[in-house]
């Protein structure tokens, strides 16, 4: 079942009034199934981040659809729009976002609180989810009191406590050393495995890339081909350095 369908996809930055604006997205079709955990890589200005804004509803397509869980996001006005993002989309991003003025267990909370869940529900929630995360006993501490792999595993965890459709990833291991990328990318691929969460990533990073299970590169716009893991990582990894060295993707 398809929890992405993305139809003729266009994206043109400042085209009104007749002036000839700049093509991010080139009308793109593309599908994400439940389940799926997908990259996307391409090269510097290829239109990823556009996609992702697009998905997220931060920008609005030109033209064409955008169907996420049956709800086709090009035609929400932006309040129903906001709702969606709140009660369907899950976020990772490179720096975490954690507030240091709420405990962990607060922090993971949010979004049910701001969907205001009761305090009987937001608890069957979090317990199996810290516990499958290994910060079940970290709950009370506050974001300066853990280390930043702890810190990578809250954010995860806020990210799919409201299990949204889709968890979408900018660059997760962005600002991260190699032990802590790793950490983090295991983590996000046992939320894909073991707890079955949709996760679209944007990476430059062929390692971080290397845990997906298809990866979808995109040029001007468009998708320019698609690998699937041959064998294991290692070799996904080397079969990811090949095709950005066809189509170019590292950072520019
Ligand atoms: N707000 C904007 N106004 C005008 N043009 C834009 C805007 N944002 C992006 N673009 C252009 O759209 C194209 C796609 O940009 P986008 O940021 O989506 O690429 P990217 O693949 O994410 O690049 P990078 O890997 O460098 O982050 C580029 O030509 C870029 O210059």
């Amino acid at each position: 079942m398809d929890i992405i369908t993305i139809n003729h996809l266009v994206k043109v930055y400042n085209g009104h009034k007749g002036a000839n604006g700049v093509t991010a997205i080139d009308g793109m079709n593309l599908n994400v199934e439940k389940g799926e955990f997908v990259g996307i890589m391409g090269p510097s200005g290829s239109g990823k981040t556009t996609l992702l804004n697009i998905l997220s509803g931060v920008d609005k397509a030109t033209s064409g659809e955008v169907i996420i869980d049956g709800q086709d996001i090009t035609k929400l006005t932006k309040d129903q729009m906001a709702l969606f993002r709140r009660e369907r989309i899950g976020y990772i991003f490179q720096d975490f976002n954690l507030l240091d003025s709420l405990t962990l267990r607060e922090n993971i909370a949010l979004p049910l609180i701001l969907d205001k869940q009761s305090p009987n529900e937001i608890e069957d929630k979090l317990a199996p989810l810290m516990q499958f995360l290994g910060i079940f006993d970290l709950k009370d501490k506050y974001p300066y009191h853990i280390s930043g792999g702890q810190k990578q595993r809250v954010a995860a965890a806020r990210a799919i406590v409201n299990e949204p459709a889709v968890v979408l990833a900018d660059e997760p291991t962005g600002n991260l050393d190699s032990k802590s990328a790793n950490q983090l990318m295991s983590t996000i691929a046992s939320l894909n495995e073991q707890w079955g969460s949709t996760i679209l990533m944007v990476s430059h990073d062929p390692f971080a890339a290397s845990f997906c299970k298809r990866i979808i590169f995109i040029k001007d716009g468009n998708v320019e081909m698609e690998i699937r893991p041959a064998g294991d990582r290692k070799q996904f990894f080397d079969q990811i350095l090949e095709a950005q060295s066809v189509i170019g993707g590292g950072r520019a």
